[in-house]
Parts: structure tokens; C-alpha cells; sequence
């Protein structure tokens, strides 16, 4: 038996919006529409995404259980509208945050679990503005396609509104994304992105879709449609997706060229964040997190 009244706290990272959910004992079972409801911002408490605070010990999913042994924390992800996710790099700087002031984690750098394996945590301060800032190793990340890609330098194509449909590079960044490089003519704020773009060939478990304007070296511009959601101001897997698919094009392999350079500033509509390729085929995402209220909702009678 699950409890009536839900305590919750609701945090974003750079406008990407979440319904944090504690489950300190593991007793909390969420369904897809609990869940669409929690996210819904008429009916709801309203986010992009639901993500359930629970003890990896308690989390009932075996991959994620095995990293109990270095994460105490499971950041259980939903999308909003109720589908599960392996994956949130914002997400992660929340949570890491969430966690924090409740004094679940003490220390400056800590482990997360995810669905997408064990997450680095590194608080500091941010540089300019002295603020808290969370760096999250997002570990490795590969090429959907490698050998498409190698040979023709993409190996999707994007149609977003009335235009013609344009080539695009898959990522797997523990989650999917088809990043777009903006093509010549086109605004980035004019493209239509209340439907879905249409990806080419249509991923099975969907993907979320970048749309990038390089600004200058290591400067990027961004806007994406999440898989689940629709689009959103601000996309942490979806930042570094894109940065990593400028390097590619930049350098021709997945390590980069000497030219294409490892760190990017990512500007979305909803602020800025960082992104660092590691030594091998790892990433950084770095930014910020901000919890915004704390309450508690009554769960409808029907979840
Ligand atoms: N906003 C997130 C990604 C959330 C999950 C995504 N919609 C998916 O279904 O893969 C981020 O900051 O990475």
C-alpha cells in the first residue's frame, strides 16, 4: 500500500524542470499516468520530467541494484508523459543538489546510479558567477552508427516543419539523440518544433532531437525535442550529444581532430551550460541546479 500524500520538491537545471518524489524506504510505486499527472502543469505540479529519490538497495531493478555498492541514490527518471528514461543530465545536477541539502550525501563528490550506469558527481562553484555548480561525468558515449557515419557523415536524416529533410549523426549517451546541424538559411528560433521532427529511419525506442548553431570556437546555440516531452528549454545528454557531433564532424572520428577542440560552452533558451569531452570516450556536463519549492500533493483516488 502506497501513501496517499506525496511530499515533493520541485528543482530545475538551467529551466529543465523536474518533480523530485523521496522514497526513502522504497514503498513509493509510481504509474505512467501518476506520473503524467505529477508533470502536467494545469492538473499537476507540472515539470518536463518525474524523478523518484530511492535508495539503489530499494530500487527493484537488478542493473541498477549491482551499483549499490557506490551510489546510495537512484535517480529514478520518467518522462512526462509517464515513460521511463535511462538517462538526465540536468536531472543528475538536480538530484545531486536534492541531495545535498537534505544531507543524504555530505561530501563534494559522490555517485549516482542511474539506469545508464553509475554517474561522477563533482560540486564547486561556478567561476563568473560563484554559484554552486555540479559537474556529472555522463561516462562514455558512442556513435549509433559508427560505420554509416564514417562513410557518409551521417547516418539519419531530420524533417522539422515544411523543409526538406536533412542529414543527421545518432548518439548514445546512455539515452538516444539525433543531433542536426542547422542548416544554412535557416533560424534556429523560426524552426516549428511543436510536433516531433520526423527521424529517418525511425528509431524504435525514439530519440531526443538537437537542432545546433555554432556560435564560434567551442560556442554553441541548441534547441531540442525531447523524447517523452516535447521540446524544452534545456537538454544536459542533449547538450553534450551536440557538442560531441560538432567534434565528430569537426575532426572525422570519435575522438576529434586536434582542430575540433573538448570543451564547448552549449547556450539553450533556457540558459547555459558546459560541456567537456574526458581522455577516452567519456563526457562532462557542468551547470547549474535550483530547487525551487517544496510541498505535498494528494495522489488522485485512480493512478
Ligand atoms: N532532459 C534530459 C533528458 C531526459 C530524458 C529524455 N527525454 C529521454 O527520453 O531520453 C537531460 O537533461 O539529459
Amino acid at each position: 500500500m502506497t501513501a496517499r500524500t506525496l511530499p515533493f520538491t520541485k528543482g530545475h537545471g538551467t529551466e529543465n524542470d523536474f518533480v523530485l518524489i523521496p522514497d526513502p524506504d522504497g514503498s513509493i510505486s509510481l504509474s505512467p499516468s501518476e506520473v503524467a499527472w505529477l508533470a502536467d502543469r494545469r492538473a499537476g505540479i507540472g515539470g518536463d520530467g518525474v524523478i523518484r529519490v530511492v535508495p539503489t538497495a530499494l530500487a527493484g531493478e537488478p542493473a541498477v541494484m549491482d551499483q549499490a555498492s557506490d551510489a546510495r541514490w537512484f535517480m529514478d527518471y520518467r518522462n512526462a508523459d509517464g515513460s521511463v528514461a535511462e538517462m538526465c543530465g540536468n536531472g543528475t545536477r538536480v538530484f545531486a543538489a536534492y541531495l545535498r541539502r537534505e544531507g543524504l550525501e555530505q561530501d563534494a563528490e559522490f555517485a549516482i546510479a542511474t539506469r545508464a550506469g553509475r554517474k561522477h558527481v563533482r560540486v564547486g562553484a561556478d567561476g563568473e558567477t560563484g554559484e554552486a555548480s555540479y559537474a556529472v561525468n555522463l561516462g562514455p558515449w558512442r556513435l549509433s552508427a559508427p560505420d554509416q557515419a564514417e562513410v557518409e557523415g551521417s547516418d539519419a536524416l531530420v524533417k522539422v516543419d515544411d523543409h526538406e529533410a536533412v542529414p543527421a549523426l545518432s548518439l548514445d549517451l546512455g539515452n538516444p539523440h539525433t543531433v542536426v546541424m542547422l542548416p544554412a538559411g535557416r533560424e534556429l528560433d523560426a524552426l516549428d518544433l511543436t510536433r516531433p521532427p520526423l527521424v529517418q529511419p525511425t528509431p524504435l525506442e525514439g530519440t531526443n532531437v538537437e537542432f545546433v548553431q555554432v556560435l564560434g570556437p567551442g560556442h554553441l546555440r541548441m534547441r531540442v525535442h525531447e523524447r517523452g516531452v516535447g521540446e524544452t528549454r534545456s537538454c544536459g545528454t542533449g547538450a553534450a550529444a551536440a557538442a560531441l557531433a560538432v567534434r565528430w564532424w569537426a575532426g572525422g572520428s570519435q575522438a576529434g581532430g586536434s582542430e575540433a577542440g573538448d570543451r564547448w560552452r552549449v547556450d539553450v533558451p533556457g540558459g547555459t551550460v558546459h560541456v567537456r569531452a574526458l581522455p577516452g570516450d567519456e563526457v562532462e556536463l557542468s551547470g547549474p541546479a535550483a530547487l525551487v519549492a517544496d510541498g505535498a500533493v494528494e495522489r488522485p483516488e485512480r493512478g
